[in-house]
């Protein structure tokens, strides 16, 4: 069991380019299969989630290569249309390949999804979308069968702005007769990438950033070189640590428009942030203040995926905040880790009152899921004392490298590959 043993207490310095957006790249990996040919990705954040996904797309019988952050995918010959059940159990975004096989093959074979246990994560909404333009469903054994012999562009509802029900819709859509309308469409930076990336291949989608996404299907699509866009949530994170830790870092590719909600937040807190072009200066402050009520919200509201990494922050200001959580019914497991950390954390449901502490002190805590893991992480580097993470799978899931990014910066964190005996 492999683990982050961090020596905590020191402030972050220093300048870190921020990795391609885990968030984009997985839907935009699974769109190349929307045509054959040789497709050129670049800015791929070297993640366990990416090798999954390109161990599918090897199953499926792409043949791809990796140089440095890039991968080139050729896609024309593939052998099956089935994603094996291992692979479709290790990450949720296994469901981005139903839209564009079905889109090419009319036929596609899934299991449902796993992923990381943050509550439950339906996928009715990919199913009730790909059935409007037109596939036939059934359900058996564990397998989802989805067929149909053209797809024909519809009217979608959305009942909730999915981000990843949105991507599979438009990815489905690219190839349909006629034209696609989804309502109440997600916003997320990452579906305007993958519109990008769609048009870049020949396809006609427009809205995507508002909550009406149009698809006018086209007829043949070509393979493309696309650069992935920066993290968000990623930047969001190192911005966040280098303010709980005092620290003072310069993030470099990263799209501040993208992170408004997130940067607004550190800013009440009393960080002090400078924007220049994709440029990102963050200092924190001696002590940060609390800030009242944060509500986890579709974007542009504040993001789910930096709840976690944001109580860590408000457990160390002056003052009473609280957190809402919005999007998912289960995201709160780091709660009783930081409380371990001595965080002073009163859990309701979906809501924690956060009374600020002035230190954290070292413990051994495990990660629960990915932005968890990121969070404990956090809290060690600025926490006196040692913690040990375990967990590590979660966080491998969506940073690169975590622990020698944090390296660079002067934090004193080292990844272990058994128990530590004594902190
Ligand atoms: C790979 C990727 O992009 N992951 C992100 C994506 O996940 P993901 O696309 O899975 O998240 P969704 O936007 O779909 O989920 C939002 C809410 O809708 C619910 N829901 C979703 C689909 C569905 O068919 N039925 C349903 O009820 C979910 O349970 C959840 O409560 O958006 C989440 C919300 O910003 C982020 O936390 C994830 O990091
Ligand atoms: C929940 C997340 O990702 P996924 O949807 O891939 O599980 C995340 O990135 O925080």
């Amino acid at each position: 069991m492999e683990q982050f043993v961090i020596k905590g207490g020191k402030p972050l310095y220093g300048t870190v380019r921020v990795q391609g957006a885990k968030n984009s790249a997985l839907p935009i990996l699974a769109a190349t299969l929307l045509v054959g040919g040789i497709h050129e990705i670049q800015d791929v954040p070297r993640l366990s989630d990416i090798d999954v996904m390109n161990r599918i797309l090897k199953a499926l019988g792409v043949k791809f290569r990796w140089e440095s952050n890039r991968i080139k995918l050729e896609t024309s010959s593939l052998r099956t249309t089935h994603i094996p059940e291992a692979l479709m159990q290790q990450m949720r975004s296994s469901i981005f390949l139903m839209g564009p096989l079905l889109a090419r093959f009319g036929e596609v074979t899934v299991f449902r999804p796993g992923g990381c246990a943050i509550g439950a994560r339906p996928i009715d909404l990919h199913l009730k979308g790909l059935k409007s333009l037109g596939a036939e469903i059934r359900e058996e054994e564990g397998h989802i069968h989805c067929q149909a012999s053209k797809l024909v562009g519809a009217d979608i509802y959305l009942d909730l702005p999915s981000v990843g029900a949105t991507e599979n819709i438009m990815m489905a859509a690219v190839l349909a007769e006629g034209e696609t309308v989804i309502k109440n469409a997600a916003r997320e930076p990452e579906i305007v990438d993958l519109q990008r990336f769609l048009n870049r291949m020949g396809a006609d989608v427009h809205g995507a950033g508002t909550d009406t996404v149009k698809i006018r299907g086209v007829r043949r699509l070509h393979p493309v070189s696309y650069e992935i866009i920066p993290d968000r949530i990623v930047a969001g994170t190192l911005a966040t640590a280098a303010v709980v830790t005092g620290g003072e870092v310069l993030l470099t590719h990263v799209v501040p428009d993208h992170m408004r909600s997130t940067l607004h937040l550190l800013e009440q807190t009393g960080a002090e942030i400078k924007i220049e072009g994709d440029a990102l200066w963050v200092r924190g402050t001696l002590r940060p203040k609390a800030v009242g009520e944060v509500m986890t919200q579709p974007y542009p509201g504040f993001p789910t995926d930096m709840q976690p990494q944001i109580m860590v922050l408000l457990s160390l200001t002056e003052g009473t905040s609280y957190i809402s959580e919005r999007i998912f019914d289960g995201r709160l497991r780091h709660v009783g880790e930081l409380i371990r950390m001595g965080a002073n954390l009163r859990q309701g449901h979906n809501r924690v009152e956060i009374r600020g502490v002035p230190t954290l002190t070292g413990a051994r805590v495990e990660a629960t899921d990915l932005r968890a893991g990121a969070a404990l992480v956090t809290a060690g580097l600025a926490a006196r004392g040692t913690t040990c993470v375990s967990g590590l799978h979660h966080i491998d899931r969506g940073y690169e490298r975590l622990d020698q990014t944090f390296l660079r910066l002067g934090g004193q964190i080292q990844r272990y590959p058994g128990k530590v005996a004594s902190l």
